[in-house]
């Protein structure tokens, strides 16, 4: 299980994170939702190593740990691009887990092998990013955002992906497209008000307005 408790997380004055909890076991996929600025991204960020925490404690199975970078357990999908813009795609695609960079997941970059990270579309370079953080080898997934950009068909090559890699991972996702995170999550929460509440279905996240009420 990875498990992270009591963070809290200043910026000037202003607390982000307060007393919060999430954690996470292999075979669970679990859906983070949260308004913009919330701190979604930032607790992925302390998880990782790459934001420091005024405090805060995790632990990955039984090792009490300061962050999780580097190392071989976690393995992380910024919101931002990473993948070096120098590189080409088919040299992405010779890194990545051939039972993720299928023929039918990779068909829509066929033609674009030959081409620099840097000259793909947005979309294109983030699905390519998700297919390599997908392949990694980690016991825990963190994704920010992998939806973004996507479009709908790229997204259920995403999906499927997701749910596979979740029978043997723990994977924290979170994402604005809070209907394909419903779909793959095994387990959903909503971080509001600097709390975590447990989300059964969409009325919960009426409730907590973090989705209008079509109906009235
Ligand atoms: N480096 C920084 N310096 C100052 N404030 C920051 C910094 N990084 C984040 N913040 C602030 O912390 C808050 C939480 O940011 P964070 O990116 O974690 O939110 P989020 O829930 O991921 O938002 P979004 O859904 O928009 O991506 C925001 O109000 C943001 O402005």
């Amino acid at each position: 299980m990875l498990e992270i408790d009591s963070v809290s997380l200043c910026f000037g004055r202003k607390q982000v994170l307060s007393g919060c909890y999430i954690c996470c076991k292999p075979g669970e996929i679990v859906g983070l939702l949260g308004r913009n600025g919330c701190g979604k991204s930032s607790l992925l960020k302390i998880i990782f190593g790459t934001l420091k925490a005024d405090f805060m404690h995790l632990k990955v199975g039984s090792k009490i740990t300061k962050k999780t970078f580097p190392g071989k357990d976690v393995a992380y999908l910024p919101q931002h691009n990473f993948i070096p813009p120098f590189l080409t795609v088919r040299k992405v695609l010779e890194d990545c887990d051939p039972s993720v960079a299928t023929e039918e997941a990779v068909v829509s970059l066929n033609e674009l092998k030959d081409s620099r990270i840097n000259s793909l579309s947005g979309g294109e370079r983030r699905f390519l990013e998700c297919l390599w953080l997908l392949s990694r080898p980690a016991t825990y997934l963190l994704l920010d955002e992998p939806f973004s950009e996507i479009a709908p068909f790229q997204i259920e090559i995403l999906q499927d992906i997701i749910r596979t890699k979740g029978k043997t991972k723990g994977i924290i996702l979170t994402d604005h497209f809070y209907l394909p995170l419903m779909e793959v999550s095994t387990r959903i929460v909503l971080m509001h008000n600097n709390a975590i509440y447990n989300i059964r279905d969409e009325s919960d996240l009426i409730l907590y307005n973090y989705i209008p009420d079509f109906s009235s």
